[in-house]
């Protein structure tokens, strides 16, 4: 049955008295009898305005509002009769609720609506049972706790029997407890079919029971729609300051990962989630067997790739090994991504190392079902963007794929790089300077280094700089920052998987241009230590925990 619309805003604007930036700008809206409807929206976004307006509390200076089809009007009269049937349950109950004691509270509106004593009486009492008052009725208002004030507040509002409720932020200061004593009584608000409009910045409340969500942004309706479909909007969630609901996150990553069907309907709670996840566990078919008969595991190890055999035993091998001990039930495979380097091993050492391409095919023909890419990159640029688009035109040969992200992708990857760091180099004096050298790149990812070179001093590392060579923090900056700090000595190391090229030519080489020459010319003495970040413990270890992340 198609429901009716009960309130109307069309282009409302309002802006308080005082203020440049106008509260509502231009919000329409329909709201539909009957339904249960979500305002969300990040904090001053105009949802407690609007809902001023809704009440008549706040008269809009331009556009129009009606409810049930008829305009607002603003005498006192309407205005009172608005008020009985539009009620607002107002975030703080200290500003709603001003009689003596609970009962009086409760009846006031009714009694003041016109009601005799007796109904008045009788009305309250209801009300007072169904939403659990009783026992605390004879109490002052300002005696009770915020729960029970909240509860007072709804009665208030109930009693007149109004055909719209809105609750602004109902859950707000509520411990647990009362939190779900309120839930119940909105339920039991909506099973009686009345409109409730409620704002609240709690995405899994929202998702599992709203009708309909209507995301505010400054002032207007940014997108509305069915929970799932305005949950799915991550562009417009992130305007809003709002998290995806943890189960439609959730069921989300499960269908990326194909675990189930993206055609499955979205659940909408934990317990719809639960019985879809039980029901794949009863048809585990995959390629016409069960599941757990044929899951075969692989990590999948990609590297840039080196032409140096020494400096590749140590780090990328090395790191493959460490992925072998952690994942026993894993078998460990290898991708390079320089196509030049590959086909340079080929013809130098007859060797074969595989693209990510040809390693996804190994994999499939070698029967493996679940896929875990390990990329040893060191931020998360072109080069892992890349191999994640090889990887993903595989996906349909495998049961699932999974990326682990690369070394430095997060703040508390940036710390526990910082410490890796100084133990690989506890022997340093605090007059020494350690100068690493990145590779950088254009990607907006190459800001992780210059924050990582913040990171080292805010950890206490005066004497760590960090620069790289394609890109910022520059050598020149470098260079000034690290003889302001007046070293006794300079130690040169790579901050690259392996040290190869870049280490043995731009860093350590003879060159004018190198990094050792340029600080030697400034006659600052001037060590070299050839050690890849693959040969730090502490980054095979970060690799570790970024596949762990991602093994399902
Ligand atoms: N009484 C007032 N006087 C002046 N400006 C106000 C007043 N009330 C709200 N505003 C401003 O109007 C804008 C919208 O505020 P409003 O309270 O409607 O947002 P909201 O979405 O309900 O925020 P929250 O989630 O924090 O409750 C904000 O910029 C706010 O600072």
């Amino acid at each position: 049955m198609k429901k009716e619309s009960i309130i109307k805003a069309q282009n409302l604007c309002y802006t308080y008295e005082g203020e440049e930036q106008p509260a509502l700008n231009g919000l329409s809206l329909e709201i539909k009898q009957g339904k249960k409807i979500a305002v969300m929206g990040a904090n001053g976004s105009g949802k407690s305005t609007f809902f001023l307006c809704l009440n008549g509390i706040l008269r809009p200076q331009k556009g129009t509002l009606s409810f049930c089809g008829t305009p607002y009007s603003y005498d006192k009269k309407s205005l009172l009769a608005l008020r009985s049937r539009v009620g607002i349950v107002f975030q703080d109950p200290d500003n709603q609720l001003f009689s003596a004691s609970v009962r009086q509270e409760i009846s006031f509106g009714i009694l003041n609506l016109g009601a005799d004593n007796e109904t008045a009486l009788r009305e309250t009492e209801t009300i007072m049972e169904e939403l659990d008052i009783t026992e605390f009725q004879d109490r002052p208002t300002h005696a009770l706790s915020g729960g029970q004030k909240k509860q007072v507040a709804i009665a208030d509002i109930l009693v007149m029997h109004p055909d719209i409720v809105i609750l602004d932020e109902p859950a707000a200061a509520l411990d647990p407890k009362h939190t779900s004593l309120v839930n119940k009584i909105i339920d039991r608000m909506t099973d009686a079919g009345i409109t409730v409009l409620l704002s609240t910045h709690d995405s899994d409340y929202a998702f599992s029971w709203a009708d309909e969500v209507i995301l505010f942004h400054q002032g207007r309706v940014l997108i509305s729609g069915a929970p799932e479909e305005v949950f799915a909007d991550h562009t417009a969630l992130k305007a809003a300051n709002l998290f995806q609901p943890a189960v439609l996150a959730m069921f989300e990553s499960l269908c990326r990962k194909e675990i189930i069907s993206a055609k499955t309907p979205v659940p909408r709670n934990l317990s719809e989630l639960e019985h879809i996840i039980e029901g794949i566990q009863r048809v585990p078919v995959y390629g016409g067997k069960t599941m757990h008969h044929i899951k075969k595991k692989a990590i999948l190890a990609v590297s840039f790739g080196t032409s140096y055999e020494d400096t590749r035993k140590k780090t990328i091998e090395a790191i493959e090994q460490t992925l072998e001990t952690h994942f026993p039930e894993h078998k460990i495979y290898r991708a390079w991504t320089s196509r030049m380097i590959i086909e340079k091993i080929r013809k130098r050492d007859g060797l074969h190392i595989d693209t990510v391409s040809e390693a996804m095919e190994r994999m499939k023909a070698d029967g493996i079902t679940d896929v875990v890419i390990q990329p040893t990159h060191v931020i998360n640029g072109v080069e892992n963007d890349q191999m994640k688009e090889d990887a993903e035109s595989h996906r349909d040969s495998f049961h699932s794929i999974s990326f682990g992200a690369p070394l430095l992708t997060s703040e508390s990857d940036n710390e526990t790089m910082v410490k890796a760091v100084a133990s690989e180099f506890s022997w340093m004096s605090d007059r020494d300077a350690l100068v690493l050298m990145g590779h950088g790149t254009t990607h907006y990812a190459n800001t992780v280094y210059a924050a990582l070179d913040y990171r080292f001093k805010d950890m206490g590392y005066k004497n760590i700089f960090l620069g790289t060579v394609e890109a910022f923090p520059s050598m020149q900056s470098l260079m000034r920052m690290v003889k302001e700090f007046q070293p006794e000595r300079v130690i040169l190391a790579p901050f690259m998987i392996v040290a190869g090229d870049h280490a043995r030519h731009d860093m350590a080489g003879d060159d004018p241009d190198s990094w050792y020459s340029q600080f030697l010319s400034e006659g600052l003495k001037t060590e070299c230590v050839m050690k890849g970040l693959g040969e730090y413990p502490g980054v095979r270890e970060l690799f570790v925990t970024h596949a762990e992340e991602a093994v399902l």
